[in-house]
C-alpha cells in the first residue's frame, strides 16, 4: 500500500469498549488519510467516538484493531523510545479543558514539553517570543493560569502545542470551553498557523462556526464515517458553515445514510 505523500493514515480503526455482554463500539472501521498542510475537522454528535479516534492517534488509548500510519510508520509498532519521541515532539496536543499546570506560569508551560525532551534552550527561546507574539499572549507570560482569561489559557496551551514543531497537531474540541469571541480568536489563530506555516491540524470540533475554518471535514456517526465535506476554493467561510450546517441537519434527522 503507498503512503506516498500522506502524512497521516488511519486505517479500518476499530476501539471497543467493555466486555463480552456489554460491548460498545467507539470505533467501527474508520479509515482516512491526512495530507501534509491540511486543517482536518471531525464532526459528529456526542458519543460518535471522537475522542476516542484523536486518543487513538495520539496512542492516549490502544486501538482494538486497524493501524494508524505517521509518515508510513506504522505508530502501534513503535518501541518506547520512538514512542516517547512520537508523543512529544511529533504530535502536539490541544485539550477542550485547556489542561495547564496550574503551578506554572504561562512561559513554563509553554516550554514544559521541550525541558522534558531536553531541546536546546536558545533556540526554544526564538520560538516562544514568535508564537506568543503571534498568538497575542507575550504580556501574559508571566501569569499563571488562575489569572488569564479562558481564551488566553487556551492560546498558551496552543503555544505549547506548537513549541516542539510537532508534524501535526491534534484539537479535541479546543473551543468548547470559550465564550463566541475567544472562539474566533482562537480559530482565527488556528488557521493562521495552518496557513502560513503549512502546519498539519486535525481537529474534533461540535461547533459548526469552528468548523467552518477547516479545509475538509469528516461526519462520524456510531463509529463510522458517513460524510466528508471539503471547502472549495475561494469559498467562503460563510458559504461552508451553511454546507456544515446542512450536512448537522440530515444527522440530526437521523438520515445520515441518505447522504
Ligand atoms: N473508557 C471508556 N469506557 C467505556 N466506554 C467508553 C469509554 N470511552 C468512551 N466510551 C464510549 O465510547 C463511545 C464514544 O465515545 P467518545 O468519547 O469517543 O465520543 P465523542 O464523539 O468524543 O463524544 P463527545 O462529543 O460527547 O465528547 C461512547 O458511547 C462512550 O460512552
Amino acid at each position: 500500500m503507498t503512503t506516498q505523500g500522506k502524512l497521516l493514515e488511519v486505517q479500518d480503526l476499530q476501539k471497543n469498549f467493555g466486555k463480552k455482554d456489554n460491548i460498545t463500539k467507539a470505533l467501527n472501521g474508520v479509515s482516512f488519510d491526512i495530507l501534509p498542510g491540511e486543517f482536518l475537522g471531525i464532526m459528529g454528535p456526542s458519543g460518535s467516538g471522537k475522542t476516542t479516534l484523536l486518543n487513538c492517534i495520539a496512542t492516549i488509548i490502544k486501538p482494538t484493531s486497524g493501524r494508524v500510519l505517521l509518515n508510513g510508520k506504522n505508530i502501534s509498532a513503535f518501541d518506547s523510545k520512538d514512542l516517547a519521541e512520537y508523543r512529544g515532539t511529533r504530535i502536539g496536543y490541544l485539550f477542550q479543558d485547556f489542561a495547564l499546570l496550574d503551578n506554572l506560569t504561562g512561559q513554563e508551560n509553554i516550554l514544559l514539553p521541550l525541558s522534558i525532551h531536553g531541546v536546546d534552550f536558545t533556540k526554544a527561546r526564538a520560538k516562544l517570543n514568535e508564537l506568543a507574539s503571534f498568538l497575542e499572549i507575550t504580556d501574559i507570560l508571566h501569569k499563571f493560569p488562575s489569572q488569564m482569561s479562558g481564551g488566553q489559557k487556551q492560546r498558551v496551551a496552543a503555544a505549547r502545542s506548537l513549541i516542539s514543531d510537532p508534524d501535526i497537531v491534534l484539537a479535541d474540541e479546543p473551543t468548547g470551553a470559550l465564550d463566541t469571541r475567544s472562539a474566533k480568536l482562537l480559530m482565527n489563530k488556528l488557521e493562521g498557523i495552518n496557513r502560513s506555516s503549512g502546519r498539519t491540524i486535525l481537529m474534533v470540533s461540535h461547533d459548526p462556526n469552528a468548523a467552518s475554518f477547516c479545509s475538509r471535514i469528516l461526519f462520524i456517526q456510531d463509529g463510522v464515517i458517513f460524510h466528508e465535506l471539503r471547502r472549495k476554493q475561494d469559498e467562503s467561510r460563510e458559504k461552508f458553515y451553511d454546507r456544515i450546517l446542512r450536512v448537522l441537519a440530515q444527522l440530526g434527522g437521523g438520515s445520515a445514510n441518505v447522504l
